[in-house]
């Protein structure tokens, strides 16, 4: 069991609050206490927010209509860079998550990409700046923090290099919780760990090989090993390639079929095909963190919305 800074709730209804997204950013946040029907909701909401993927996959229309829907051109992405500067400061989240928590436990899931860095052509680049590693680090000094990337967890880790943290990386899939005792934990964290689909790291590995070898051609293409999913990125190559880019994934996807393909920013996404998401990793933190089926905590999601769209759409 885990003792975090606690700001107890005085009112235990189970509603679930989406907090607007502040004016001239684009952070959005929502939080839900988590017990039956508010279970349920927090479960639909963090599917919602967290799953960049299934976000794609509801757009509808062709594949290469959503892969342009979800890209914005080059001056919305040098906008979408400049306003992502004005990120907030740990004193910006942590009033942010009190006021919206309403006095219940708060525990902080972050998103990496477009959240704590800004999105750049090299994903290998996409390095956090010291002023966020400290709001982090504030932030985690007060309430229990996980971030929750699509990259490999490794790889977060090496970017973020905090290790009061819980990562879930790959989608979720790949959970380890912090290595050392911070603040706010009062239990051996370090027994937090938890993967989802293990079995499919041979094919996933086989599926790199080829990918990496179809992708070669196309300049610009990069496929990306997030241990147990792939990204294909295509941010770096020439629309008119796209069309055939998507045909060589799909192409080699056909033959395997307990493999999935869906989309985010300039990147398709090979994952396994199981009931593991973003969504459930969250539940799971809940759960290790002594929190389940309580009224009084609050899940406090923070990830970047794209400027000009929806947040059904924010891929
Ligand atoms: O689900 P997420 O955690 O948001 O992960 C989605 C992808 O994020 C990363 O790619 C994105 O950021 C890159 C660096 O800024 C950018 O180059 C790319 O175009 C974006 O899609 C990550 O590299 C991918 O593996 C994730 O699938």
């Amino acid at each position: 069991m885990t003792k975090h800074a606690t700001f107890v709730s005085n009112d235990a209804v189970a509603a679930v609050v989406v907090a607007p997204a502040q004016a001239g950013r684009h952070f959005s946040s929502f939080s839900a206490p988590i017990k039956g029907a508010a279970a349920r909701d927090c479960k639909k909401q963090a599917a919602v927010a967290l799953d960049l993927a299934a976000a794609g996959v509801v757009t509808g229309g062709s594949w290469v209509e959503s892969m342009k829907a979800s890209s914005p051109r080059r001056a919305a992405a040098d906008a979408e860079h400049g306003e992502w500067m004005m990120h907030p400061s740990a004193l910006t989240w942590f009033e942010s998550a009190l006021g919206a928590a309403d006095g219940k436990q708060i525990v902080m899931f972050l998103d990496y990409d477009g959240t704590l860095s800004p999105i750049v052509e090299d994903p290998d680049r996409a390095v956090m700046s010291e002023e966020m590693r400290d709001a982090v680090r504030g932030v985690a000094k007060h309430f229990p923090t996980a971030i929750v990337s699509g990259r490999c967890r490794d790889k977060v880790f090496n970017f973020v290099k905090l290790h009061e943290l819980y990562y879930a990386g790959s989608h979720g899939m790949d959970i380890k919780g912090p290595t050392v005792q911070s603040n706010n934990v009062e239990a051996s964290a370090e027994a937090v760990h938890f993967q989802a689909g293990s079995e499919f790291l041979p094919v996933i590995e086989e599926v790199y090989r080829t990918l990496t070898s179809k992708m070669e051609p196309i300049p610009g293409a990069k496929v990306e090993h997030n241990k147990f999913c792939l990204s294909v990125h295509f941010r770096c190559v020439q629309e008119e390639e796209w069309e055939s880019l998507n045909q060589e994934v799909r192409s080699v996807l056909k033959e395997y079929p307990d493999l999935k393909l869906t989309h985010g920013r300039k990147v398709l996404e090979i994952r396994p095909s199981i009931k593991w998401d973003k969504g459930k990793a969250l539940e799971f933190l809940i759960k290790s963190l002594g929190y389940a089926g309580r009224s009084d905590v609050f899940p406090y999601t923070l990830v970047m919305i794209a400027p000009t769209r929806t947040p059904s759409r924010y891929i």
